[in-house]
């Protein structure tokens, strides 16, 4: 069943944005500071209305679709997320069974597992450093076991042990059948990890395409106006750029 936006415009942020989006990969939505890449993720997670077009789940509308049965099918992790409460981490990622109602263990046991994060269960949410809160967050996701993983940002705060770990989760899902969508600032990643990649300017996708041509020298000149070249293996590629440009 696609996640699909279709003509989606939300005035000042995005124009017209059309994509679709299947389960069984990870398509990464990258773009220069404002360009809209976590409008169009709250767009495709339901949470923002448009001014004219439409995202749709399957054949439904995704901002008429019962709150609940939307947040089992579709986890969404914001791009910077307060804790309200001072409660342990175990209970903060028990959070994510709340749309099914229940809290139960299998799930949440092995969102912890794939995060890294057994040592700190027992441990109060609110003393965990950024990138610890971080895994948290994304577990309480994970925990949900969503069809669509929307997930804004996710890598930013981590080290990049705790990077690849969550890449490789976040493909192990993909390939148990999820869609994923996340919002990456870092090309390399991007480029090295994604099945598709959405590249937004401006509130316009100016590419949409496997991550080779989606992210090719000359997209990344005109749209972030650097000129940066690939270096390195297929799959494990750097970015390098001209820092006199
Ligand atoms: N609630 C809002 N009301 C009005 N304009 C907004 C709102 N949120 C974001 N914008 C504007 O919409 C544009 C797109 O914002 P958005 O947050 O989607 O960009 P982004 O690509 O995710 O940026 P970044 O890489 O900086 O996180 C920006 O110009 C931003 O200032």
């Amino acid at each position: 069943m696609s996640l699909r936006a279709e003509n989606l415009t939300v005035i000042g942020r995005l124009a017209n944005v059309s994509c679709s989006l299947e389960r069984g990969g990870i398509t990464a939505i990258c773009g220069p500071n404002g360009a809209g890449k976590s409008t169009l993720l709250m767009a495709l997670a339901g949470l923002l209305s448009a001014d004219t077009g439409r995202a749709m789940l399957g054949e439904e509308r995704l901002v008429s679709l019962h709150l609940k049965q939307r947040a089992r099918r579709i986890g969404y992790l914001p791009q910077s997320a307060d804790i309200a409460w001072d409660v342990t981490v175990r209970s903060i990622v028990e959070l994510g069974r709340m749309p099914h109602g229940d809290s139960a263990r299998e799930p949440v046991d092995t969102a912890i597992a794939a995060l890294d994060l057994e040592a700190f269960e027992g441990r109060r949410a609110l003393t965990l450093s950024g990138g610890e809160r971080a895994r948290m967050l994304l577990a309480r996701v994970l925990a949900g076991e969503p069809e669509w993983i929307l997930a804004d940002e996710p890598l930013a705060a981590l080290d990049i042990a705790h990077q690849l770990t969550l890449l490789a989760h976040l493909r192990r899902q993909a390939d148990g059948g999820s869609g994923v969508v996340i919002v990456l600032h870092d090309l390399a990643l991007a480029r090295n990890h994604a099945d598709r990649v959405i590249v937004l300017d401006e509130g316009r996708v100016a590419a949409d395409d496997i991550p080779q041509r989606a992210l090719s020298e000359e997209v990344i000149a005109k749209v972030w106006g650097v000129a940066a070249r690939w270096i390195g293996e297929p799959g494990a590629q750097a970015l390098v750029s001209d820092l006199s440009v």
